[in-house]
């Protein structure tokens, strides 16, 4: 069995899109991990802990953990905290580049592979007010970097280098590609 070790809707459409059997046996762990860690490493961490955290109670099937972060300068940003913390996060962001990392973790038993696909954002210049609208719609709460490319915060990106299912928290072409040698 292909077990999704993920609450996030998207991978779960993402996945169920693609054609792949599987449930959804969400972790909720708390996502602590060492800030000093770079960026790929941090977040493979995070794919390894959710993905073994479900993994140690199905030791015969296929696990998939993943983690997406928004690096700006070195700064690794999560999901905001509050609209305060979604508004501090798009004024970095603002009219600037920054790169979304997504880590993919499948465990079975004992055996375990990781990778990571990268993809370069650039934003549009945000003015204040269009900060605090579009951080109105809650949008940006459940989100990396406190934006959704797939909803409406699309219209805040310029353009973007890369994957786009990266953005989304999925790489999918690299996970199917990854799944049929596991
Ligand atoms: C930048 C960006 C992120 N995101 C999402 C992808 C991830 O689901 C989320 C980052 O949070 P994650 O902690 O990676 O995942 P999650 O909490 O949604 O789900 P789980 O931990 O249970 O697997 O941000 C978008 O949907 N669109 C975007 O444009």
């Amino acid at each position: 069995m292909l077990i999704l070790a993920s609450g996030s809707p998207r991978r779960a459409k993402l996945l169920k899109d693609a054609g792949l059997d599987f449930i959804v046996i969400p972790s909720h762990l708390e996502e602590v991990v060492d800030e000093k860690l770079k960026p790929v490493d941090y977040v493979t961490e995070l794919a390894k802990m959710k993905a073994m955290h479900i993994a140690q109670d199905h030791p015969e099937d296929t696990v998939i953990g993943a983690d997406t972060i928004v690096v700006y300068e070195e700064q690794i940003l999560g999901k905001p905290i509050d609209e305060e913390d979604a508004c501090r996060m798009l004024k970095l962001l603002s009219g600037d580049r920054h790169v979304v990392y997504t880590a993919v973790a499948l465990i079975r038993g004992e055996k375990i592979k990781t990778f990571v696909s990268e993809t370069e954002v650039s934003m549009k210049n945000l003015s204040d007010l269009e900060i605090q609208n579009y951080v109105k719609t809650k949008e940006p709460m459940d989100k990396a970097g406190a934006y959704g490319i797939q909803g409406e915060g699309g219209s805040l990106v310029d353009h973007y280098k890369g994957d786009f299912f990266t953005i989304v928290g999925l790489p999918l072409k690299e996970l199917l590609e990854a799944l049929k040698t596991f």
